[in-house]
C-alpha cells in the first residue's frame, strides 16, 4: 500500500511527506522491520521506541511514525499519540478486517476466557467458521497460534483479523483486557457485540484505582457505536448483578441486553442447584422458562453461561439450540478442571488469580465438600501487590488447610510475595511452602477421603515464570504424579 493511501486513515499529522514509498508492513519493533516497513515509535513501559528509529531505517524502514520530529533519511510522520495512530494505520493497512466478520468482545475481571469458549462453541455448532483471541491462544478456524498477551497490540490484532477474513472466518470472539482498552490496542475494531462480565479488584498496579479500572472497561461500550440498521445491530450484553452495570449501560448507545441471577434481567437464572459434577437452573429468556443442566460447576459458571445465552440470542441463534450446545460443554482447560486418577478425594486445578475468583471457587467447593478443604495458592510477581493479603485472607476464610506458595514470581523474590500474602492473615492458621511442586505434594499427602483440594492461580499454564525465564510446570501434571504416588 502506498504511504499516502495509508496516511488517509489519520485525521491529522505533520512532517515532510513529499515521498510516497510503498509500505510492505507496519511494525513497532525494529527487530521485525523489513525493507519497506513503516516503523511506529511507541513509548513503552520499559523503553522508548523512538530510540530504535535509526536502527529501523538501517533495516530498511521506508517511513517512520513518531511523536516528535526525527532527523532521518525517510519520511517522518509526526502524530500526537503513536498508540492511537498505530491502530488506525493497522486497520487501514489490513483493509478494515473487522468489518468483514462478526466481532464479539468480552471484557471484565473474570470469566472472559470461559465465555469466549462458550460462544465459540455456539457458533461452531451453528456451522460457522470461527476465530478466537484470548489468554490461552489465538485460533483461526482449526489452527492454533501462541500469544503473549490476552489482547495483542493493534498491529498483531489487525493482522490476525486479516488472516481470519482471508480464511473465511464468519465470526471472531475475543477477550478485551483492560490494559488493551487503556492502551488503545483495540481502537479501530468494529465490534458487533460487547459483553461485560464483572468488575472486582485486579491490576491496580496498572490502573491505580478501581474508578480508573472501571473507566478502562467502559471504553469497550463507548467504542461499540450505535448502528441500528437491522443487518448491523450492535448489542451491549451486561451483567446487571454487578454494580458497575449502571455506568456501563449509560456509556453505550447500542441495544442493551442484561443478564443476571440476583436482579431482574433479560436473560436470568433462578432455582440454581450446585453439585460437584454440575449445576442445574431455570433459564428465563425472551418470554420462555426452560430448565438447563450444565456440566460446569458453580454460580460463577451460571453467569458465564447466561452471557453466552444472551450472545447467542443476539446472534440470532435459537434458544433450544443454544441450550443444547451449552449443556454439552464439559469445561474449559484449567478452569475448575478435575484431576481424577480414581482417588477418593477431589483435586481441582483452577485459574483463580484474583480475590473474587478465589472466593467464588472456594465458596463453590464448600457447597459440596464432604470433608476438609485445602487451597494451594500464590500470587503473581510484578502484578497488583494489594491483592496479595486479600487473597491470603480468603484462602484462610474458606479452606480448612490453606497452603501459600509461589505462582509466577517473575522478577520479584518469592519470599517477598509470600510475606505480602502473610501480612493479611496474622494470627490465622496456614502453611507456607515456597516451592509450588512441594506445596502440591504436601496437600495431596494430607488428603483424606471426601476432602477437596483446590490448586489455584495457574490453571492452563504449562510454565512457571521465575526471573525472566519460563520453566516447564503444569499444576495438572504435578497433581497427577502426586496422586499416583499416594495410590
Ligand atoms: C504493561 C504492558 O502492557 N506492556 C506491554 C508493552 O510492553 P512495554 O510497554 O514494556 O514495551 P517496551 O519493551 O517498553 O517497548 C516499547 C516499544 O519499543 C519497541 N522496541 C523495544 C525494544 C527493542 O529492541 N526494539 C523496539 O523496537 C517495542 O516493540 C515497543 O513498541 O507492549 C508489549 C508489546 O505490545 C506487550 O507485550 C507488553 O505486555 C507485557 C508482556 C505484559 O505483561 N502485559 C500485561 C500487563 C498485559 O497487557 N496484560 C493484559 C491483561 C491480562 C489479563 O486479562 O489479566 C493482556 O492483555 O495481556
Ligand atoms: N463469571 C465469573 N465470575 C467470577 N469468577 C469467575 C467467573 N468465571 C470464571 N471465574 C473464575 O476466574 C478464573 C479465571 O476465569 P477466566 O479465565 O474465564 O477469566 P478471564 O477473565 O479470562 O481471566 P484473565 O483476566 O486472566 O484472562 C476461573 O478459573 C474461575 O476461578
Ligand atoms: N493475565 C493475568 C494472568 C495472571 C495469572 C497468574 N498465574 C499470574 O501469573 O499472576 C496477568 O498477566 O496478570
Ligand atoms: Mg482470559
Amino acid at each position: 500500500m502506498k504511504l499516502h493511501t495509508l496516511l488517509s486513515s489519520l485525521a491529522s499529522y505533520t512532517g515532510d511527506v513529499s515521498q510516497n514509498p510503498t509500505i510492505t508492513s507496519i511494525e513497532n519493533d525494529n527487530r521485525l522491520v523489513q525493507p519497506g516497513s513503516l516503523f511506529v515509535c511507541v513509548k513503552g513501559y520499559t523503553v522508548d521506541g523512538h530510540d530504535f528509529a535509526e536502527a529501523a531505517v538501517a533495516s530498511g524502514a521506508a517511513a517512520i511514525v513518531a511523536e516528535k520530529p526525527l532527523s532521518l533519511s525517510v519520511p517522518v510522520i509526526v502524530v500526537k499519540d503513536t498508540y492511537r495512530a498505530m491502530a488506525m494505520l493497522a486497520d487501514k493497512f489490513y483493509e478494515h478486517p473487522t468489518q468483514k466478520l462478526k466481532l464479539i468482545g468480552i471484557t471484565g475481571t473474570n470469566g472472559k476466557t470461559t465465555i469466549s469458549h462458550l460462544i465459540e462453541k455456539l457458533l461452531s455448532d451453528d456451522n460457522k467458521k470461527t476465530g478466537l483471541i484470548g489468554t490461552m491462544y489465538t485460533k483461526i478456524a482449526d489452527k492454533i497460534f501462541e500469544t503473549k498477551n490476552t489482547t495483542p497490540d493493534s498491529v498483531t490484532l489487525q493482522k490476525t483479523f486479516h488472516a481470519m477474513a482471508e480464511e473465511g472466518v464468519d465470526a471472531a470472539v475475543m477477550e478485551v483486557s483492560s490494559h488493551a482498552l487503556e492502551l488503545g490496542r483495540v481502537h479501530g475494531c468494529d465490534y458487533d457485540l460487547a459483553i461485560f462480565t464483572n468488575l472486582t479488584q485486579d491490576h491496580l498496579d496498572f490502573h491505580k484505582t478501581m474508578e480508573r479500572y472501571k473507566f478502562a472497561k467502559s471504553l469497550l461500550f463507548s467504542q461499540l457505536g450505535n448502528a441500528y440498521y437491522d443487518d448491523k445491530r450492535k448489542y451491549a450484553i451486561i451483567n446487571v448483578d454487578d454494580e458497575a452495570a449502571v455506568d456501563l449501560i449509560s456509556y453505550t448507545a447500542a441495544h442493551v441486553v442484561t443478564y443476571g441471577i440476583d436482579q431482574d434481567a433479560d436473560v436470568r437464572a433462578t432455582d440454581i442447584e450446585i453439585t460437584s459434577s454440575g449445576t442445574t437452573f431455570m433459564l428465563h429468556a425472551r418470554g420462555e422458562k426452560l430448565p438447563m443442566k450444565l456440566q460446569l460447576v458453580g454460580k460463577f459458571s451460571v453467569y458465564n453461561v447466561l452471557a453466552a445465552v444472551a450472545a447467542g440470542l443476539c446472534l440470532n441463534l435459537k434458544l433450544p439450540d443454544i441450550i443444547a450446545s451449552l449443556e454439552e460443554v464439559k469445561g474449559v482447560s484449567g478452569r475448575f478442571e478435575l484431576v481424577n486418577e480414581g482417588q477418593d478425594y477431589t483435586v481441582i486445578v483452577d485459574y483463580a488469580h484474583t480475590p473474587d475468583s478465589l472466593e467464588n471457587v472456594m465458596k463453590t467447593v464448600n457447597e459440596f465438600a464432604k470433608g476438609n478443604t485445602f487451597v494451594v495458592v500464590g500470587c503473581g510477581g510484578d502484578r497488583d501487590k494489594t491483592k496479595r493479603p486479600i487473597m491470603a485472607n480468603i484462602a484462610c476464610e474458606y479452606a480448612t488447610y490453606p497452603i501459600f506458595t509461589s505462582d509466577n514470581p517473575r522478577t520479584e523474590k518469592p519470599e517477598d510475595i509470600l510475606k505480602d500474602m502473610e501480612a493479611g492473615v496474622a494470627g490465622k492458621s496456614y502453611t507456607t511452602i515456597i516451592d509450588r511442586k512441594e506445596a502440591i505434594y504436601a496437600s495431596i499427602k494430607q488428603a483424606k477421603p471426601g476432602d477437596v483440594i483446590v490448586i489455584a492461580g495457574k490453571g492452563h499454564e504449562t510454565y512457571q515464570e521465575i526471573g525472566k525465564q519460563r520453566f516447564d510446570f503444569d499444576d495438572r501434571v504435578i497433581a497427577r504424579q502426586a496422586i499416583q504416588e499416594q495410590l
